[in-house]
C-alpha cells in the first residue's frame, strides 16, 4: 500500500538464516521449490480470489467452487503439473470442494480395498474425472460405530448382482462430502448379505448420477444436507444425503481385495486382516496430521505479526505504546501455538514415513505394524486436530477485536478447520481406540513380547513406574533426557494406573466404558510423548543455516515444557516431577520465551505463505494493517449506499414516531 515494511525492524532482529528455515520447514529444498512457484501462481490468478467468500449466499458460493474447481483442473491440464504440484495448487487455492473426496478418498479407497482388475477398471477414469467419487460410510445413525451401519448389500445369485437398499430412515447415507450434488459415483460401505449370513460391513462402487445429464439413477434419492458451521467456510462443500431402494450393482462392483463373493454367492476372505476395509481412513487420518501443521501455522503467523504491530499501553514520555508482543500473558499464549506449529510439522512427516512404510509392508502381506499404523494415526490426529482448532480461536483472541471482523481470515479459519476434531473420526473415540492398544501392550509386558515403535519406551517399565527427574536447576530442563524421561514415565504410570484399575472389573469391556476418560488421558500422554520425542529426532540430524538448530531446540523446548506445565497435574499426581521440578520448567519457559522474542517474525515468515493464502489483513507481510482495514471496511456491501436500503421502511418510521411522542 505505502511500499513501507512495517515489520522491516522486526526482521532485522532475526538471529538465523530464514531462507534455511523455510527449506526445513517445507521438508527439502525442492518441497520449497515448489511450494513457493505453486502458492505464487495462485496468488497471482484473479481466477483463485477467495475475499467474497463470507459475503456470498450459498448457491452463488458453491457455483462459484464449481468454477474454481473446473478452472484448477484447466490449469492442472494445460501447465502438466505432477500429482505433487497438483496437491499443491489444491492447497493454495484453499477452498474446500468435492475433488478433495475424489482425490483424497474415492481413488484411495480404490487403491487400496480393489483389487488388480478393479483397479485398472476404475482409476483411469478416476484420473481423468470422467467420473467422480465420493466416500459413501456415515449414514443419519451411524458413524463412529461402523460396525453399526444399516444400508444392505444383497448379493442376487440369480442375477450376479449386489442389491443396495437403505431399509430405514436412519440408514441414509449422511455427510458424504461431495455426494449432495456432484458426485457420479460413491465408494459405499454396506452390511453384505449372502444367502441370508451377514457378513459385516464391506466397500461397493455404486453409480449414482447420469454421466449423460447428471440426474439421479432409477431407485437414487440424493441431495445436499444444508448449511453448516459459519459463513463460506465449509458451505462450499456439498455434504450430502443419500437412499437406496433396491439399487442393482455388478457383483464386480464390491471393493474385494480383502473378501470376495463368488459368482454362485460363496464369501471368501484373503488372508490380509479385515481392518483393511478401514485402511482409507488411515490414509486420511495421516494427511490430516499433516494438515494440522498448516492451519495452526497459518494462523499463528497471523497472530505473531498483528502482535508485532498492535500496540497498546506503555507510552513513556510520549514515545510509541508498546508492542503487544512483549507482554509475558501473549507470549505464554502465542509461542508455545507457534512451537506447536513445529512440532506438528515434524511429526507429520514422520508419520507420513510410517504410513509409507506400512503401506510397503502390506505389499508383500507383512500385517504387523498395521495395529502401531492405526493407533499412532488415529491419536495423532486426534491430539494435533484438537490442539489446532483450540488455537487458531486462541489466536483471534490474541488478536483482540479486530481478530472478530472476517477479513483477519481468523473466523473462516476456524469455521473451516474445526470439523477436523469430528470427521475421520470423532478425537475421543479415536483416542479409546488408542487406549485400547496402549492396554494391549501393557497386558503383554509379562509375557516376554517386547514392545517396539512407539512403545518401545514401555520396554524399560520398571525403571519408568520408580525413576525420579534429578532435574535441579531451570537449564536442565533444556536437557532432552530429561524431558525425555519425564514424559516417558508420565505416560508409562498413566498407563499402568488404568491397566491396573481395569482388572479390578470382572467384564472387561465394562471396566473399560467406566474408566474411559481416564483411559483417554492416558492416550493423550502417550501421543504427547511420540509428537515430543519426534521433534528431540529431528534435531538430531543434520540442520544447515546459521542458528537454524538453535530455533528450534529453542521451540521444542517450549512446546515440551509448555505441555509439561499445562499438565502438571499428570506428572505430580505420577510422581515423575516434583513442585519444585515444575516450577524450574516454568522459570525456563519464561526464558524461552525471551530468546525466541526477537525471532518471533522470521520464525513466520519461514512458513513462507503468500498474503493471498493467509487472506488475512492482520496477517499480512508488510504489517501496514490500519490503512488495509480501514479501506476494506468501505469495500464492504453494505457501505455500498450512504443510507442504508430499510430505511424508508423501518428507521425513518421509528423517528418520525419519536419525534410526535417528544412533542406530545
Ligand atoms: C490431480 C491431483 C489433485 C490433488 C488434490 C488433492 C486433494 C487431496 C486432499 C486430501 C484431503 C482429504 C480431505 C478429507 C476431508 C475429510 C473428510 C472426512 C471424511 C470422513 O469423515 S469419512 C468417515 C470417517 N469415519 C470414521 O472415521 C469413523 C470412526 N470409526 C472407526 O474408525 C471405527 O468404527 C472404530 C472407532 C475404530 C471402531 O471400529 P470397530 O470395528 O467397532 O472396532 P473395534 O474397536 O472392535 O476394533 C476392531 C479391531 O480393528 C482395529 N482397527 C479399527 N480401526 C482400524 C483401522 N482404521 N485400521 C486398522 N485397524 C483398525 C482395532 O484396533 C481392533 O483391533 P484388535 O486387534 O484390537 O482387534
Ligand atoms: C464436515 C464433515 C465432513 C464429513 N465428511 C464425511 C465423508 O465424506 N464421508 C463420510 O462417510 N462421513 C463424513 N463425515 C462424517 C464423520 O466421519 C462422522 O461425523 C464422524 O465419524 C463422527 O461420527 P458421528 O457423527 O456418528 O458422531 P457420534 O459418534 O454420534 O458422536 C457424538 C458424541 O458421542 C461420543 N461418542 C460416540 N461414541 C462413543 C464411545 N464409544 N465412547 C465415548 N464417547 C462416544 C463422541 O465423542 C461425541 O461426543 C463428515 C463429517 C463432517 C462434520
Amino acid at each position: 500500500m505505502d511500499g513501507i515494511d512495517h515489520l522491516a525492524d522486526e526482521r532485522n532482529k532475526a538471529q538465523f538464516d530464514v531462507d534455511a528455515m523455510k527449506i526445513v520447514w517445507a521438508g527439502s529444498r525442492h518441497a520449497f521449490e515448489v511450494s513457493d512457484r505453486i502458492s505464487k501462481l495462485v496468488a497471482a490468478d484473479p481466477g483463485f480470489r477467495k475475499d467474497n467468500r463470507p459475503m456470498l449466499g450459498r448457491n452463488e458460493l458453491f457455483k462459484n467452487t464449481l468454477r474454481k474447481a473446473a478452472y484448477a483442473w484447466k490449469r492442472i491440464i494445460e501447465l502438466h503439473l505432477s500429482e505433487e504440484e497438483a496437491a499443491k495448487l489444491r492447497f493454495y487455492v484453499d477452498e474446500p470442494a468435492y475433488t478433495d473426496l475424489h482425490w483424497g478418498m474415492f481413488v484411495p479407497a480404490i487403491k487400496g480395498q480393489g483389487t488388480e482388475e478393479q483397479q485398472q477398471k476404475w482409476l483411469p477414469l478416476a484420473y481423468k474425472m470422467q467420473i467422480i467419487g465420493c466416500y459413501g460410510q456415515t449414514e443419519l445413525g451411524h458413524g463412529s460405530n461402523v460396525q453399526g451401519l444399516e444400508t444392505t448389500a444383497t448379493f442376487d445369485p440369480q442375477t450376479d448382482e449386489f442389491v443396495i437398499h437403505s431399509p430405514t430412515l436412519t440408514s441414509s447415507k449422511w455427510w458424504p462430502g461431495g455426494l449432495g450434488k456432484v458426485s457420479t459415483h460413491g465408494v459405499i460401505y454396506a452390511r453384505l448379505i449372502t444367502d441370508g449370513r451377514d457378513h459385516g460391513v464391506h466397500g461397493f462402487i455404486v453409480q449414482l448420477r447420469s454421466l449423460e445429464d447428471h440426474s439421479p439413477l432409477p431407485g437414487i434419492t440424493v441431495g445436499d444436507i444444508g448449511m453448516k458451521f459459519g459463513n463460506g467456510a465449509y458451505n462450499t462443500m456439498d455434504n450430502g444425503v443419500l437412499r437406496f431402494d433396491h439399487v442393482r450393482i455388478p457383483r464386480d462392483q464390491m471393493l474385494m481385495r480383502v473378501s470376495q463373493v463368488t459368482r454362485e454367492g460363496k464369501y471368501m476372505q484373503s488372508d490380509v486382516p479385515r481392518q483393511l476395509v478401514y485402511g482409507t481412513m488411515v490414509y486420511v487420518r495421516q494427511t490430516i496430521v499433516a494438515d494440522a501443521s498448516c492451519a495452526l501455522s497459518r494462523a499463528v503467523c497471523i497472530a505473531t505479526r498483528y502482535s508485532a504491530v498492535r500496540r497498546q499501553f506503555g507510552s513513556q514520555d510520549g514515545g510509541p505504546e508498546s508492542q503487544v508482543i512483549d507482554y509475558k500473558t501473549q507470549q505464554n499464549r502465542l509461542f508455545p501455538l507457534l512451537a506447536s506449529a513445529y512440532a506438528f510439522r515434524f511429526v507429520g512427516e514422520w508419520l507420513k514415513w510410517l504410513y509409507t512404510d506400512v503401506t510397503q509392508r502390506l505389499q508383500t502381506n507383512d500385517f504387523s505394524t498395521l495395529p502401531e499404523a492405526h493407533a499412532c494415526t488415529a491419536g495423532l490426529k486426534s491430539v494435533t486436530t484438537t490442539a489446532t482448532a483450540d488455537g487458531i480461536e486462541e489466536c483471534r483472541k490474541l488478536c483482540g477485536g479486530h481478530g472478530y471482523l472476517c477479513t483477519s481470515g481468523l473466523p473462516e479459519l476456524f469455521a473451516v478447520y474445526v470439523p477436523a476434531c469430528t470427521y475421520e473420526g470423532d478425537n475421543i473415540v479415536l483416542l479409546l481406540q488408542v487406549a485400547r492398544f496402549l492396554m494391549k501392550t501393557v497386558s503383554q509386558l509379562g509375557s516376554g513380547k517386547k514392545p517396539v515403535g512407539t512403545t518401545s519406551y514401555m520396554g524399560q517399565i520398571e525403571h519408568l513406574m520408580q525413576c525420579r527427574s534429578n532435574v535441579q536447576r531451570a537449564e536442565d530442563w533444556l536437557k532432552p533426557s530429561a524431558i525425555l524421561e519425564a514424559f516417558e514415565s508420565r505416560a508409562a504410570r498413566m498407563s499402568v494406573a488404568c491397566a491396573q484399575n481395569l482388572t479390578k472389573f470382572t467384564n472387561p469391556e465394562e471396566g473399560f466404558a467406566e474408566l474411559s476418560a481416564d483411559l483417554v488421558e492416558a492416550a493423550v500422554a502417550h501421543c504427547q510423548l511420540i509428537i515430543v520425542s519426534k521433534f528431540i529426532e529431528k534435531l538430531l540430524q543434520d540442520i544447515p543455516g546459521k542458528g537454524v538448530r538453535e530455533q528450534l531446540e529453542a521451540l521444542c523446548n517450549i512446546y515440551a515444557l509448555f505441555l509439561l506445565h499445562k499438565h502438571q497435574g499428570d506428572f505430580l499426581s505420577t510422581g515423575c516431577i516434583t513442585a519444585k521440578q515444575a516450577s524450574l520448567a516454568n522459570d525456563q519457559l519464561r526464558s524461552l520465551y525471551s530468546q525466541v522474542r526477537p525471532n518471533a517474525i522470521a520464525l513466520v515468515d519461514a512458513f513462507n505463505y503468500t498474503d493471498h493464502f493467509l487472506g488475512s489483513i492482520l496477517g499480512c507481510y508488510d504489517g501496514n494493517v490500519y490503512p488495509k482495514l480501514y479501506e476494506a471496511a468501505w469495500k464492504d456491501p453494505l457501505n455500498d449506499s450512504v443510507v442504508p436500503e430499510g430505511y424508508h421502511e423501518y428507521i425513518r418510521p421509528l423517528l418520525k414516531q419519536n419525534l410526535r411522542t417528544a412533542r406530545l
